[in-house]
């Protein structure tokens, strides 16, 4: 399959600034679930480097396997084969140093805005004092914009100030890595591109190491360092690997009037469709949907009499 590759490999990008090693490593993962016949292979044999303060974003459809990606990242299960490093050592389970936001906030319902993001405060620095927790509490609640709603419950939230508290529960424990899976398609289009640029604004403030896990490419491009396509599964691999190389800080508006910003969404788009139509085609040569085969039987002549009758009256 050809992939369009973007000119200009004059380009200095910010990847170019990093430092060379990377700080999460996948080594030939693969994982599934189920045995025998149910048996589902997921992701085969997935090699990935993420490099310390680069923003990744892997792109993929639904199904592909993208949220079992970002689970085996944050140590909620384990890969069947492979190896998974956070800084040279193993992941063994989830841990303070990798934050997760999911497509789905799961907010405690019984507290408020604060008190969510209190709790994972009181949890991560506990030698800190009462009053330092607490401005470090309210700096992430006034970074999403709450500052108003901090008293509020959930079932007093929209969906994305939802997803706001979320976000600055799990920046607030200061992970090294912030694992970000599909954390806006829950939303509606316009709500979800003012938290794209929020997000970015954010990162652009903190610059942590930050994978976003999405099915929006016009979103990849808008925040990503690098995108990488996740080809549909079963047995997903990760496809090429692009450079987004768009100046920062990134503006949505501006943007699509970018030719280089149009250049790059129409080879991931094209690489896209491209691989799934071969996935289908795929598919239907293998397709195991049953065969029927003509029972092995003389018919019964209709043109001459015989002597069977069915349903003979009593
Ligand atoms: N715990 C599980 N047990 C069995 N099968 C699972 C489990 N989790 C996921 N799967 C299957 O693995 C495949 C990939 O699921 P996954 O949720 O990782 O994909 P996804 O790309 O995130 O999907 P979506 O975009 O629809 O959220 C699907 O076929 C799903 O049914």
């Amino acid at each position: 399959m050809s992939v369009a590759v973007l000119p200009n490999p004059t380009i200095e990008t910010r990847l170019d600034h990093l430092p060379p090693n990377p700080i999460l490593t996948m080594r030939n993962v693969s994982k599934g679930y189920g045995s025998g016949v149910t048996r589902n292979e997921v992701l085969q044999n997935i090699n990935l480097n993420i490099r310390e303060g680069e923003f990744l974003a892997v792109v993929g459809f639904s199904g592909s396997g993208k949220t079992t990606f970002t689970q085996l990242l944050a140590g909620l299960i384990q890969p069947d084969s492979g190896e998974i490093l956070m800084e040279g050592e193993p992941i063994t389970g989830p841990g303070p140093d990798r934050g997760l936001v999911f497509q789905n906030y799961s907010l405690l319902p019984w507290l408020t805005v604060r008190g969510n993001i209190a709790l994972s405060v009181d949890s991560v620095f506990r030698t800190w004092g009462k009053g330092e927790r607490r401005d470090h509490v309210e700096k992430f609640i006034e970074m999403v914009g709450l500052s108003h709603a901090a008293h509020r419950h959930p079932h007093e939230l929209s969906g994305g100030m939802r997803q706001r508290t979320s976000l600055a529960r799990t920046l607030a424990m200061k992970p090294k890595v912030l694992l970000l899976d599909e954390p806006l398609s829950a939303l509606d289009a316009l709500t979800r591109s003012g938290l794209q640029e929020e997000i970015l604004k954010i990162w652009e403030e903190e610059r942590q190491t930050c994978l976003m896990i999405t099915n929006d490419v016009d979103e990849a491009i808008l925040v990503a360092d690098r995108i990488v396509a996740l080809n549909p599964g079963p047995c997903a691999s990760l496809g090429p690997m692009f450079t987004v190389e768009l100046d920062r800080p990134r503006e949505k508006s501006s943007l699509n009037h970018n030719e280089r910003f149009k250049g790059l969404r129409n080879a991931v788009t094209n690489y896209l469709v491209a691989v799934r139509q071969k996935s289908r085609s795929d598919e239907a040569a293998v397709s195991t949907a049953p065969k029927f085969e003509l029972p092995d039987i003389e018919p019964i002549s209709l043109t001459k009499p015989h002597r069977l009758i069915v349903n003979s009256p009593a």
